[in-house]
C-alpha cells in the first residue's frame, strides 16, 4: 500500500449538472431533472471502484449544485478565483478536476480557459447520464478526468474537457448531441488525445492559448459588458438585433448562415449597430469551418470569429470588450485556430 503522500494529489470541484443527478428510476436518463438536489463532490468519489480512489490524494470541495442551464459568468468568475486559490494553496498539487454539466460545459471551458493562466492541468468533466442510471457515465468520466489532471502531458495545455475517453481542447470542443455518449466533439482538428485504460496519449498539443492579459475576473466583476448572440435566418428582419442594441448590447455575436451571410435587412441592422459603436462579430451556426475576416466584413467594421462557435465567441468579446481592447486585438484572437 502506497503511502498517501506520494499518490498524485489533485482537487474534485463539483458544480452539479447531470454527472450529479439522481433519479429512483435506473432507467431514467431523460426526466431525472430534479434541479437544486444535486449530488455533492464526495458522492461523486465515492461512485467509483476502491481500487481507482486508492490511487489518488483527492481533496474535494463542493462548489454548488446546480444545473449548468443556470450557471453564467459570474458564478464560473467565482469558480475561476476558486481553483486559481486552490492551485496556490497547494504547489504539490497535480491538478483540478471540475465537475460541470454538460448544457453549458463548452462555456465555463472556454471562459476558464481564457481567465486561468495556470500550467497545470485544470479538466472539465460531465456525464450524459445521471448517476443513478444503470450504464452511468459518471464514474469513467470522473476516473478519465483523474488520470488526466495528475497526467504530466497535461500541464500547460490550457483548460482541457475529459468525456468519453477522449481529451478536447477549451477553444475547440463543443457539444454535438443532445443524448449520445460522445457527445463532446472538436470539429475541424479532433481531440488532443484519449484515454486508453489506465495511459493518457496526447496526439498533439494545443496550437496556442489566447492570453486575454489584464485581470478580466476584476473588470467583470464591477461592470460587465452585454453582449448578445443574433441567431440569422432567411428573411430575418433584425428586430432582434435592433432590439439588443437598445437593450444597451455593447457587443453582438451573429450566428450567421454560412459561411458568413446574413439576410438584407439583417445585415442593414448590424450596420446600424456598428455606426452606434457596438461590436459586432460575424461567427456560423456551422459545426465546422472558420468564419473569415472577408474584405466586405471587414469594410462595414465586423470582426469575424475564426473557428470559435457563438456561444464562445460571446464569452471571448465579453472579457476583450471589458478590458477595453482595440479592435485589432481582438480580431487577432478570434483569429488564433
Ligand atoms: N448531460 C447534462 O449534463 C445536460 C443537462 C444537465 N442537467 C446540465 O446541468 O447541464
Amino acid at each position: 500500500m502506497p503511502d498517501a503522500a506520494s499518490l498524485p494529489f489533485v482537487t474534485v470541484i463539483s458544480t452539479g449538472g447531470t454527472i450529479a443527478r439522481h433519479s429512483d428510476n435506473p432507467c431514467d436518463t431523460v426526466d431525472y431533472a430534479e434541479i437544486g438536489r444535486d449530488l455533492g463532490a464526495s458522492h461523486l468519489l465515492s461512485a467509483l471502484p476502491d481500487v481507482v480512489r486508492a490511487r489518488f490524494r483527492v481533496r474535494e470541495i463542493t462548489f454548488s449544485q446546480k444545473d449548468s442551464s443556470h450557471m453564467d459568468m459570474s458564478i464560473w468568475a467565482e469558480l475561476a478565483r476558486r481553483i486559481r486559490d486552490v492551485l496556490r494553496e497547494s504547489p504539490d498539487m497535480a491538478g483540478v478536476v471540475v465537475t460541470h454539466g454538460t448544457t453549458t460545459l463548452e462555456e465555463a471551458a472556454f471562459f476558464l480557459d481564457l481567465v486561468l493562466d495556470e500550467e497545470r492541468p485544470v479538466v472539465l468533466v460531465g456525464a450524459q447520464r445521471p448517476a443513478s442510471a444503470i450504464s452511468a457515465d459518471g464514474p469513467a468520466n470522473l476516473h478519465a478526468a483523474l488520470l488526466v489532471a495528475t497526467s504530466a502531458q497535461a500541464r500547460g495545455q490550457g483548460v482541457l474537457v475529459v468525456s468519453d475517453n477522449e481529451i478536447h481542447a477549451a477553444g475547440s470542443v463543443t457539444k454535438a448531441s443532445t443524448y449520445r455518449l460522445d457527445t463532446f466533439r472538436s470539429p475541424d482538428f479532433g481531440p488532443l488525445g484519449v484515454i486508453e485504460g489506465d495511459a493518457v496519449c496526447f496526439a498533439r498539443q494545443v496550437a496556442a492559448r489566447r492570453r486575454i492579459g489584464g485581470d478580466a475576473l476584476e473588470r467583470i466583476a464591477h461592470d460587465r459588458p452585454r453582449v448578445d448572440i443574433c441567431y440569422s435566418h432567411s428573411g430575418g428582419d433584425g428586430t432582434a438585433i435592433a432590439a439588443f442594441c437598445a437593450a444597451g448590447a455593447r457587443g453582438l455575436v451573429v450566428a450567421s448562415m454560412l459561411p458568413g451571410m446574413c439576410a438584407p435587412a439583417e445585415s442593414a441592422a448590424l450596420d446600424a449597430a456598428c455606426a452606434q459603436g457596438v461590436a459586432v462579430v460575424m461567427s456560423s451556426q456551422g459545426s465546422s469551418g472558420a468564419t473569415l475576416a472577408r474584405q466586405d466584413l471587414r469594410q462595414r467594421g465586423i470582426m469575424a470569429a475564426g473557428r470559435l462557435r457563438p456561444r464562445q465567441a460571446r464569452i471571448l468579446l465579453t472579457l476583450c470588450l471589458a478590458l477595453d481592447m482595440p479592435a485589432a486585438r481582438i480580431q487577432h484572437l478570434f483569429d488564433i485556430p
